[in-house]
């Protein structure tokens, strides 16, 4: 069986502001659990990771307002990355599982929580970049400036002001050994959740978390690298990637080499925060032996997997 390493994007799971209750989000999943599901029909083995940048936000912030109406502790924003691998990957496994099951597949979901290594003097900590939580329009936004003048808020992608935290990169995977024997062994592996629980490693070799958010694309990259998987694909909101993307000569990309992508990248038709990491993810992995990186949304993930529909990127060769 091929390995697919499947990245499932944070916003992905939540489908407009009228749908934000967790029943939602999980319905979101089982929608996506069909599809990656139909995947393995195809010869394809999973290995899913997703993002949190929403939910870690979310979380993140419901902190906060307990603590400042007070009464309750502070939690960290590494516990509430922590948080979101759980809750998530519960949703997913268990999602998973019930598709396995209705199917009759012999296959079960597991879900490893998973700590990533970035470095400790990585510029990304003194340059808030990753957005989390919600959107806010412009007169939030204002509101926002006065009473937490400590928030770093960006416009992201034209879809409204978010706060954005650090964003190091992820240099090594701590659990790749298990995650790459239990996806051998056939099981349908969630890791990597949010990109990975931000660890650094001490002079004495011991790991420590660290308050970030790792973008769950470069994860999924160097994770699909390490286990030499066949295949990257990047589930997110939208079939393809577009030229132009909002504008009358908007233009899907249906299959690229990489020095192309670069060029795009080059001029710019990609948003940065959005689209920008998921294209620069895709490269990295075919410049370091991947063979091919598909980014489309989750319906039309079995489609795009048989050449149909979705952006295919490849090596140059
Ligand atoms: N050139 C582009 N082509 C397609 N989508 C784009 C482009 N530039 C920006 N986007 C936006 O980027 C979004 C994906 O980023 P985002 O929602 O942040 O990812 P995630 O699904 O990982 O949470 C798409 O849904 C789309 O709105
Ligand atoms: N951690 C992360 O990259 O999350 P999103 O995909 O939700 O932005």
């Amino acid at each position: 069986m091929k390995l697919a390493v499947i990245a499932i994007g944070g916003n992905s799971l939540i489908r407009d502001k009228s749908h934000m209750e967790v029943s939602d989000q999980y319905e979101a999943v089982c929608e996506t659990a069909k599809h990656i599901a139909e995947l393995v029909e195809r010869g394809y083995n999973p290995v899913i990771t997703h993002g949190n940048g929403p939910q870690v936000g979310f979380i993140l912030r419901r902190a906060e307002i307990a603590y400042e109406m007070g009464g309750l502790h502070r939690v960290p924003l590494v516990s509430c990355d922590a948080d979101t691998q759980g809750a998530i990957g519960y949703q997913i496994q268990q999602a998973m599982d019930n598709e396995f099951a209705q199917r009759g597949f012999d296959l079960r979901a597991a879900t490893v929580v998973t700590q990533v290594l970035v470095a400790g003097d990585d510029p990304a900590f003194t340059k808030p970049s990753k957005p989390i939580g919600t959107f806010y329009n412009e007169e939030q936004a204002e509101r926002i400036r006065v009473e937490h003048p400590d928030w770093t808020l960006i416009n992201d992608a034209g879809r409204g002001y978010r706060r954005v935290v650090p964003s190091p990169y992820p240099l090594e995977i701590i659990e790749l050994g298990i995650v790459d024997r239990l996806a051998r062994d056939g099981y349908c592996v969630i890791c990597a959740g949010g990109g990975g629980i931000p660890v650094v490693k001490g002079s004495d070799g011991r790991l420590g978390g660290v308050d970030a958010v790792i973008d769950k694309d470069f994860a999924s990259s160097l994770l699909a690298v390490k286990i030499r998987a066949d295949l990257l694909v990047i589930s997110t909101g939208v079939p393809m990637v577009y030229l132009n993307f909002g504008k009358p000569e908007q233009k899907a990309l249906d299959r690229v080499s990489a020095a192309e992508m670069r060029r795009y990248i080059g001029e710019h038709h990609f948003a940065p925060g959005s689209m920008l990491p998921k294209v620069e993810a895709a490269l990295r992995f075919l410049e370091q032996g991947g063979k091919e990186a598909i980014i489309t949304n989750p319906e039309s993930l079995a489609e795009a997997v048989e050449g149909k529909t979705g952006t295919h990127i490849y090596p140059d060769t």
